[in-house]
């Protein structure tokens, strides 16, 4: 890993816009380097912030970007819990990513095949690697430490042969999904978790400067060439004693 960095925003309206710029500097890094750009999405407040923050950049050029999914729920795509249909909705009709660019589950297979067809798409998407390595992954974490759907305490954390699992008694509903393991999600160049709100400063100081009991989820996440970003809003950062970075609302990461 090139050393984790954590940076704290007034606010998660200031945070936004960095990530945005975030997204957008590592976009053109690898389309210069590799000529494509492989984005990993995840739900949960991530959906909201990225549809808002993405299509306002300025000159935004998606033809060349490849998203998959962190994780997803099996569930129709449009049914409410459908992260590729929240995306769909709210992020992927603003912005030009080609429908060939998109990876998604294949919510009408069983969990078990489901998670077999998705890790053969993301192989095919990326032949010359034995694991994708993905250009950026976007993170959330719950209040219990989950990430992905890789939750404490599941034996699915010791998962070390597959790159993508089922998951078919996930603790949050709905039970039944698909998840990215660690290694594949410690193998991408950049991963990026957003975490804002109160209601986050515990796990956080957890997650972010340890404590007694095995490492939760989140904590796991260290890339093993890649950066690690954590933004996160002051109320998230309320308890945390480390030191991190405030660089104001016009950060560029
Ligand atoms: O699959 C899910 O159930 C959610 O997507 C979940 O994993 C979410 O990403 C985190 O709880 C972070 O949520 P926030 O972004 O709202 O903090």
């Amino acid at each position: 890993m090139s050393g984790r960095r954590v940076v704290v925003f007034p606010s998660a309206a200031e945070l936004g816009p960095a990530l945005a710029h975030l997204v957008a500097s590592r976009a053109d890094k690898a389309l210069l380097d590799h000529g494509r750009f492989s984005l990993g999405l995840s739900g949960g407040s991530l959906v909201s912030m990225l549809s808002k923050e993405l299509p306002a950049l300025p000159d935004l050029d998606c033809s060349h970007w490849l998203a998959g999914f962190c994780d997803e729920r099996l569930v129709p795509f449009n049914d409410g819990e459908s992260t590729y249909g929240l995306y769909k909705n709210q992020l992927f009709s603003k912005i030009n990513i080609p429908d060939s660019g998109i990876l998604a589950i294949d919510p009408s297979l069983s969990v078990q095949e489901c998670a077999e067809d998705y890790a053969r798409k993301l192989k095919e998407a990326f032949p010359k690697e034995d694991i994708p390595v993905f250009d950026l992954l976007l993170l959330g974490m719950g209040p219990d430490g989950h990430t992905c759907s890789l939750f404490p305490d599941h034996p699915l954390l010791e998962e070390t042969q597959k790159i993508v699992a089922p998951i078919g008694d996930s603790p949050k509903p709905p039970p039944q999904r698909v998840t990215m393991t660690f290694p594949m999600v410690n193998l991408a160049r950049c991963v990026v978790f957003v975490s804002t709100g109160g209601s986050k400063a515990p796990v956080l100081k957890q997650v972010l400067e340890g404590g007694e009991g095995p490492a939760l989820p989140a904590a796991r996440v260290v890339p093993s060439h890649g950066e690690l970003f954590w933004l996160i809003d002051e109320p998230a950062a309320a308890s945390l004693t480390l030191q991190v970075e405030r660089p104001g609302s016009a950060a560029k990461l």
